[in-house]
């Protein structure tokens, strides 16, 4: 209970111990209402031959629905009516916005259980935590909604009684593109601080999980939202890159991979418009001598195995000091084999499906090309076939900890992104700030230790933007997350991402004459 009191921030109501009957289970979910979203309701994109691709349910392998992708018209037509919402929309005073958020947190928690199902279903994460991305998406909204009250400026006394004031205002048609980790929460987190600027969003999950984020465009609409003030394209990098590069869109901000955030801020810098991106990490876990064993063994499978290990903040460079690693080994190899791996949409399952077929093979590759590098597979790290004969195609395997790694192996330098924990042993301080440093990524970080002093003082020396003490991967919607060096720029939730959604206009007022050079 106390390991999930501190991930799920800020509460374990309904996510342990639902008793709701549940209205669909693994395989007989139906897909068929469209998935583009403008102009206020769901678009079917039939009647202009849109490209057509299947979408899987990763826990059975069966083909959920079929995605139809947007093409520059449909793109065109999503981005005006975003452009139409934000005249309105950035009109009203903010007690207005927020009242509208308000009432779309609510009715996520009414339709809690229905979304954390359909995001279970397309992204074959367990409903335990599919509950947890649901509420921290309805928190994102609601503390948003605060903040949509309190935008405001400066005044600056200037000389002879003139003065100058200055005024948050928001940007215009604010661009979305999301990974398929947590589909519902990164449309949330995207969105929440956007709309309370008193921005418009035109957002386009990615291809492998589209369904959830049309449920938020109807919630925004039933809310009270303006029609447009919340959009969804679907589509891969074409429909992505048509986003980027439309003119009338001014932010572009997208969680993925390294590569694709460069290129997304490539496309941005042609228009100038300003990105913020939450990219991949490979962050470090250090794990101190005189910690307390059992809330450090927790901390590592926090850090690596939520989501099925696709998260990407996760600390999955575990560097144990040398005395400890054999009971840390032991204890970590226990827990990690105990962990129920099947259906997900059952209450006892910890581990789902990965996200995909090809996902999978490759993850599974890390694993088979780390033992040709020398790593010691102490656990996990094959194929997994549930008994029940309906899940035999999904795409599952066994939570895997490497032992005998060293830096210079592939799994050690670059993001799985599976349920893949590489333990690294140290022996000073100094030598392991060196080598969890040493890397072009700096996403999170995490020091487990009774230490005081020697917390922070490792915290100050750590390269990485989010940065936990005695815990990990605990993210509440009140601060900012985000990356050091190569993992992003800019913040997602906190105070601070108010910023990244507004810009800021400072009006000079003349109270005498005009003093002319000329
Ligand atoms: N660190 C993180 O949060 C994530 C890391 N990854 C890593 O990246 C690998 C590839 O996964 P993908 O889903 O392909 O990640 P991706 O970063 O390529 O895709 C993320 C989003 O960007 C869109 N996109 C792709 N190319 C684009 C372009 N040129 N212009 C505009 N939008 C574009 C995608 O459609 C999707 O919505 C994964 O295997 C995983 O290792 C994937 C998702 C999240
Ligand atoms: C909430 N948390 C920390 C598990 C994941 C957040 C970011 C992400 O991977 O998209």
């Amino acid at each position: 209970m106390v390991l999930l009191r501190a991930v799920l921030t800020p509460g374990l109501r309904g996510v342990l111990h639902y008793t709701g009957t549940r209205s669909s289970s693994s395989g007989t979910l139906q897909i068929k209402d469209p998935l583009n979203f403008w102009c206020g309701g769901r678009v079917n994109l039939k009647d202009v031959k849109a490209k057509s691709e299947p979408v899987y349910e990763p826990a059975t392998g069966r083909v959920l629905c079929q995605l139809q992708a947007c093409g520059a018209t449909e793109v065109d037509a999503a981005v005006r009516s975003a452009s139409a919402a934000f005249t309105v929309w950035s009109k009203l005073a903010g007690m207005e916005r927020a009242r509208v958020m308000i009432e779309a947190a609510r009715l996520i928690e009414k339709r809690r259980e229905e979304i954390a199902e359909m995001e279970v279903v397309n992204n074959g994460k367990s409903i335990t935590e599919a509950r947890l991305d649901v509420d921290s998406a309805r928190l994102c909204i609601e503390y948003f909604a605060g903040h949509a009250t309190t935008l405001s400026g400066q005044h600056v006394q200037l000389a002879g009684g003139s003065f100058a004031y200055t005024r948050r205002e928001p940007l215009g048609v604010c661009v979305g593109i999301g990974a398929w980790n947590y589909p519902f929460q990164i449309a949330a987190w995207k969105s929440a601080p956007a709309i309370a600027c008193g921005n418009s969003m035109v957002f386009k999950p990615s291809p492998v999980t589209p369904v959830t984020a049309v449920l938020l465009a109807e919630i925004y609409s039933q809310a009270g939202a303006p029609e447009g003030l919340y959009n969804v394209v679907q589509g891969g990098e074409e429909t992505g890159s048509l986003l980027c590069h439309h003119p009338s869109v001014a932010k572009v901000s997208f969680t993925g991979s390294v590569p694709t955030g460069k290129k997304i801020m490539e496309m941005a810098s042609r228009g100038v418009k300003p990105v913020t991106l939450e990219l991949g990490g490979k962050s470090p876990l250090i794990i101190f001598e005189d910690t307390d064993l059992e809330n450090a063994v927790r901390g590592a499978l926090m850090a690596n195995f939520l989501s099925q290990g696709q998260v990407c903040s996760n600390g999955t460079r575990v560097f144990v000091q040398r005395s400890i690693v054999p009971q840390f080994l032991k204890e970590v190899v226990r827990r990690t084999k105990a962990i129920l791996i099947g259906d997900p949409l059952l209450e006892e399952t910890r581990m789902g499906a990965l996200v995909s077929k090809p996902h999978l093979d490759k993850v599974l590759g890390y694993v088979n090309q780390a033992k040709k590098e020398g790593a010691r597979v102490l656990c996990g790290g094959e194929p997994f076939i549930p008994t029940n004969p309906k899940l035999k195609d999904g795409y599952y395997m066994t939570p895997c900890v490497l032992d005998g790694c060293t830096d210079d192996m592939t799994c050690v330098k670059e993001e799985i992104f599976g349920p893949v924990m590489s333990v690294l042993p140290f022996d000073t301080e100094d030598e392991v700030l060196r080598r969890a440093n040493d890397s072009s990524l700096g996403l999170a970080a995490g020091v487990f230790t009774k230490d005081v002093k020697r917390a922070h003082r490792v915290i100050e020396n750590l390269q990485a933007g989010s940065c936990f003490i005695n815990n990990y991967n605990i993210t509440p919607v009140e601060v900012p997350f985000g990356g050091y060096k190569a993992s992003g720029i800019g913040r997602e939730n906190g105070q601070v991402t108010i910023e990244f959604y507004s810009q800021l206009k400072t009006v000079v007022v003349e109270m005498g004459d005009v003093d002319s050079l000329f």
